[in-house]
């Protein structure tokens, strides 16, 4: 596992180490007016819980109030979360939120995974915490197919993973060479790339710091590393006869690994929280966040949509599915835009489908997605990034709907924390997909480029978006050819 020191107060201001000499007076005074406030609540804090009386409303405020400082205090996060699987991280991080807004404290009890040591967290580096030991499946070195139970109770064909290992065919020394080789033709692009000041939480940046014991990798250095851990599964397999032929109707589907790292996805859940806070308090365009009537929980989710306004299916005002022509919704944030850039310039996406919209889609405990094809209002492939817990997809070329989040399918894929499903070819517009109800809260973001024609109305294209070059990678990986 890749051992990161997060550099966060030099991050908090923006600068280089060596500029943070410079920091303006003013600057340090709010500062240290800041500190003393926070040492103020720290203190109250601990007081608070130190003084253990009996009274279960006070113990529960002071827990409140110091994981919401431990949230709010810079550096902690990237401290707790150093080390950690992506998994744990979001496990670590869901649980102090959980704490901070004292809504969900049975979080608290049980769901650790198997693997867990004494503190709750996972020793293997690599699982799936989830609380559903059928899920918890993904071994980063091993292949392996298997019937598995899926969690809608239907039998499935279970792919997991074979992960692809450069460091495998390539003995370290010609890693590290290649890794200085190509880290000087990558340059100027990752160097741009980093116009935008990392670690600060309104810029918008995918990237982390990271650090090594003797210096500091440059940003070129760093993305070299990060090519180096890129994994991606393209064989997926399901024979179905589809009117009267027989076709593999998971041809196209790609499972990219490794794109973002337990901090990014850490930014990346933590703004879309407050995306859900904004849109509960209709901060947001009307259409961009929709929350499903407290009926309806467990057969829908809550989506925030940006760049289109879009239809899964006929509206309550009789709109059709596909892109809504003349609604607005809310822009691409930055973070979203720098993810965009992320996934074309690691090859998870060509240049030639540079999305320009997106659907956050936030699955509680019990929600689905029900079977569907993506509408042809967006362009192939389109891909969905996985946060928080690890659900399975399925797919078939006939889905069945056995009940409210209950489905039937050939196959099902799980879908690890952080990773990237690539959906084109077949696995796009033969096989529907569908995801059952999940055993534990998810997050997944939809990136989809519209056809130029099905735009909507005041649509303006992203010039940022538009110039990403692909990175060059490390080595020739089989089955990760330039786009
Ligand atoms: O949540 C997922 O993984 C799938 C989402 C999906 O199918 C969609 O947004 O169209
Ligand atoms: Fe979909």
């Amino acid at each position: 596992m890749e051992t990161t020191t997060t550099t966060a107060s030099f991050k908090r201001h923006n600068l280089a180490p060596q500029e943070v000499v410079v920091v303006v007076e003013e600057e340090q005074e709010e500062q240290e007016d800041e500190v003393e406030e926070e040492e103020e609540e720290t203190a109250d804090a601990e007081v608070a819980v130190m003084e253990h009386n009996n009274n279960d409303e006070e113990e529960e405020e002071a827990v409140q109030k110091a994981a919401a400082l431990l949230l709010r205090a810079s550096g902690v996060s990237e401290f707790l979360f150093t080390e950690l699987c992506s998994s744990c991280a979001s496990l670590v991080q869901l649980r102090l939120r959980d704490l901070a807004s004292g809504t969900n404290l049975q979080f608290l009890k049980g769901k650790n995974c198997e693997h867990s040591d004494e503190n709750g967290l996972c020793t293997t580096g690599n699982s799936v915490v989830n609380g559903n030991k059928e899920l918890h499946s993904l071994n980063n070195n091993t292949a392996a197919s298997k019937t598995h139970v899926g969690v809608n109770g239907a039998h499935v064909q279970r792919i997991t993973l074979e992960n692809y290992n450069p460091t495998d065919k390539h003995g370290k020394s010609a890693v590290a060479n290649r890794i200085s080789e190509l880290t000087a033709r990558n340059a100027a692009q990752a160097v741009s790339e980093s116009d935008v000041p990392q670690g600060s939480e309104d810029s918008g940046s995918v990237e982390e710091g990271v650090t090594t014991p003797s210096r500091q990798l440059s940003v070129a250095e760093r993305e070299q590393r990060r090519l180096l851990g890129l994994k991606v599964r393209k064989d997926f397999m399901c024979m179905e006869r589809v009117d009267g032929k027989l076709l593999n109707v998971v041809e196209g589907l790609e499972l990219h690994m490794g794109v973002f790292s337990a901090a990014e996805q850490t930014r990346l859940v933590n703004m879309v929280y407050d995306f859900q806070t904004k849109g509960r308090q209709q901060q947001l365009r009307e259409r961009t966040y929709s929350e499903p009537r407290k009926w309806m929980r467990g057969k829908g989710r809550i989506t925030i949509q940006f760049g289109c306004c879009y239809n899964y299916a006929t509206d309550k005002y009789g709109n059709p599915p596909g892109i809504l022509h003349e609604e607005a919704v809310d822009p691409l944030p930055q973070l979203l835009r720098n993810t965009i850039k992320r996934l074309v310039r690691w090859h998870v996406l060509p240049t030639t489908c540079v999305p320009d919209s997106c659907i956050i889609n936030i699955y509680d405990e019990g929600d689905c997605i029900p079977p569907h094809i993506d509408h042809h209002d967006f362009v192939r492939p389109f891909c969905t990034l996985s946060l928080l817990s690890e659900c399975c997809i399925l797919f078939g070329g006939n889905l069945k709907i056995i009940g409210p989040g209950l489905f039937d399918g050939h196959v099902s894929i799980p879908l690890p924390v952080g990773s990237v499903l690539v959906l084109k070819g077949n696995g796009a517009d033969v096989a529907k997909h569908a995801v059952p109800a999940v055993p534990t809260r998810r997050i997944s973001i939809t990136f989809r480029k519209m056809d130029p024609l099905k735009v909507p109305l005041g649509f303006v294209e992203d010039k940022e978006l538009q110039g990403v070059c692909p990175a060059v990678l490390p080595s020739p990986q089989p089955g990760k050819e330039n786009c």
